[in-house]
């Protein structure tokens, strides 16, 4: 399909998915460097927070290097023309935090619930309204929800106020038809003017696909991250994306080559694991796990000498969501006394 004419909004993601892998650890400098990147590079928006978003900070999650305002006031003085985003979890990020950060210097916020709990999101998004914000929200898991259940929390989150709603494929599950018929369903549901978005994540290999099937099936904004840089397998890549419109005719405003500059000169070296389709990310889109349930999967398995595969497993078996990593170790705790497993952890 020709995607003549068509106006995608791409929005960067590298400074808060990107978070996840870098163990929230990325450095102001880091962070400075790469928005000024993608603001030569004319992309609109870049979020900046804690990967789980304002307010991440925290034991369960693990604390950021700087705090979010301190991240987002560093951007803010770096750059001309590009906007800053926050992500903000109601019951992990507070209306004091939201109004921190845009003292900080955010234009725009997305409120995100899982997919099914949206009820969850009117007193941040009639907030963010309020203040004149960009206010999106963000239905995240969205591949547990089916189109029609998927339209109606959508729905809700319209009517608290939201412009733009995201269809976000958090466990990288989704394949190109399950994608086509969730924004097919919110572009029937909504608004016109109501704007659609897309997140998606690479555990299947399927970040670019399902986000040019977005956008054919009514979406106009779509994330990405410079190199994939985020949670699992990834985002997509801001760079990818970019060049896979461009040549379907699509105009996203940006500079090509500034683009995959930053991607190879600046992301690229700062990247603690190559972010890639393994088999504990491809575990994670195959099984329909929330991404950033990886490394602490990971951690588990070390310590308790249980395969990372059959505790990603059984958390999707179990549909586990966002803000249940404190079960994860549970979790593998009682798989290794099921399985006899010698406890590996040593009492220091
Ligand atoms: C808090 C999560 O990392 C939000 C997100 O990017 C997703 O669900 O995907
Ligand atoms: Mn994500």
């Amino acid at each position: 399909m020709s995607l003549e004419n068509r106006k995608i909004t791409l929005h960067e993601m590298s400074l808060r998915d990107g978070m996840h892998p870098m163990r929230h650890q990325i450095s102001k400098d880091q962070m400075v460097a790469i928005a000024k990147a993608a603001d030569q590079g004319g992309l609109p928006w870049i979020e900046v927070t804690h990967g789980d978003g304002l307010g991440g900070g925290s034991v369960t999650y693990g604390f950021g290097a700087e705090t979010d305002a301190s991240y987002i006031a560093a951007v803010r003085d770096a750059v001309s023309q590009i906007r800053i985003s926050a992500l903000l979890i109601p019951g992990i990020g507070t209306l004091d935090n939201l109004k921190e950060a845009i003292e900080a210097g955010i234009s725009g916020v997305r409120v995100a619930t899982h997919c099914t709990g949206a009820d969850t999101s009117e007193q941040h998004i009639g907030a963010a309204r309020e203040a004149g914000l960009d206010t999106v929200g963000f239905l995240m898991m969205s591949h547990r929800a089916d189109p029609e259940t998927l339209a109606a929390e959508a729905l809700k989150m319209e009517s608290y106020g939201a412009g733009c709603v995201y269809c976000t494929d958090s466990a990288g599950y989704m394949l190109p038809a399950d994608v086509t018929a969730r924004i097919g369903a919110l572009r029937q549901a909504l608004r016109p003017e109501t704007e659609l978005g897309f997140h998606g994540h690479n555990n299947m290999g399927m970040g670019i696909a399902n986000s040019v099937a977005a956008v054919e099936a009514g979406a106009n904004r779509i994330d990405g991250a410079f190199a994939g840089l985020g949670a699992g397998a990834g985002n997509a890549a801001t760079e990818v994306l970019a060049a896979v419109f461009e040549r379907m005719g699509a105009d996203t405003g940006t500079d090509l080559f500034t683009l995959m500059d930053a991607a190879e000169e600046l992301v690229l070296p700062m990247m603690q694991r190559p972010i890639r389709v393994d088999r504990s990310s491809l575990i994670l889109g195959y099984a329909g796990v929330y991404s950033s349930f990886l490394l602490f999967a990971e951690r588990a398995a070390q310590r308790y000498g249980v395969p990372a595969r059959d505790i990603l497993l059984e958390l999707g078996r179990r549909g586990m969501v966002g803000g249940q990593e404190d079960m994860i170790e549970d979790l593998a705790l009682t798989m290794a006394a099921a399985s006899g497993a010698t406890h590996k952890e040593k009492i220091a």
